[in-house]
């Protein structure tokens, strides 16, 4: 989980190469992303999500991003004891996230998808029922994927909104805006996964570098 520490956490998503998993390491990363799903060209299978979290030391989180997982993917997940979190990205009611924290006993992070003030509003249904809280821009209708493709929401929606869950920003993040999305947003965490990739799925090591240093600087 999230620890309550001033430090703004780092999370790099979408990792499935062991050097950019070091990148994400030596440019301070508190967390580390792995999406399970195939429809994304950022998919890993179980035994890579293994392999590629057997390195990393136990102070940095290791958090699986799925869509609407059925209880046979968790359990294979589950499965792999490289897990600390798990973030789910899909229509996953408040029921459905508590039901999945209590079954597999690990921290559950909800991805809100947002377009505008009612949908953070909105969000306060998960209190209780998951553990932190991802703002993600909402995704067109019939997207291919409901996250990771590199669109950001107003981000002022989130000034002064009341919430008791701990939470993070993702969506659209890059180098050139992170700063900018921490100053106005006053997150604790941010994530990023298609802002720090050469090309759909191929995240840069030079990229993961510069955005840890852009958001700690
Ligand atoms: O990255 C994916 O392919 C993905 C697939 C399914 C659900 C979520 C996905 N990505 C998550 O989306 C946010 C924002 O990504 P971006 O920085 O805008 O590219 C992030 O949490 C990714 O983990």
């Amino acid at each position: 989980m999230l620890q309550s520490t001033s430090r703004l956490a780092i999370k790099i998503c979408g990792l499935s190469t062991p050097d950019t998993v070091g990148a994400a390491m030596r440019g301070g990363a508190t967390h580390l992303g792995f999406v399970h799903f195939p429809k994304s060209p950022r998919h890993v299978e179980a035994d890579q999500l293994r392999a590629l979290a057997a390195p990393v030391p136990a102070h940095i989180e290791r958090v699986a991003v799925l869509v609407d997982p059925s209880d046979e993917i968790l359990t294979e997940l589950s499965a792999t004891q490289a897990l600390t979190a798990l973030q789910l990205h899909g229509k996953e009611s408040p029921e459905r996230a508590a039901a999945i924290r209590q079954r597999f006993t690990i921290p559950v992070w909800k991805a809100i998808s947002v377009k505008t003030r009612a949908d953070i509003d909105a969000a306060k249904a998960y209190n209780g029922a998951a553990d932190f809280l991802l703002f993600d821009a909402k995704t067109p209708e019939g997207a291919a994927l409901p996250g990771g493709m590199g669109l950001r929401f107003d981000w002022t929606l989130l000034r002064g909104a009341p919430l008791s869950t701990p939470w993070g920003l993702s969506g659209g993040l890059g180098i050139d805006n992170v700063a900018e999305a921490i100053r106005i947003t006053g997150a604790p965490l941010v994530d990023v996964s298609s802002g720090v990739e050469s090309a759909p799925g191929i995240k840069s090591v030079d990229k993961i570098m510069a955005f840890c240093n852009a958001a700690s600087s």
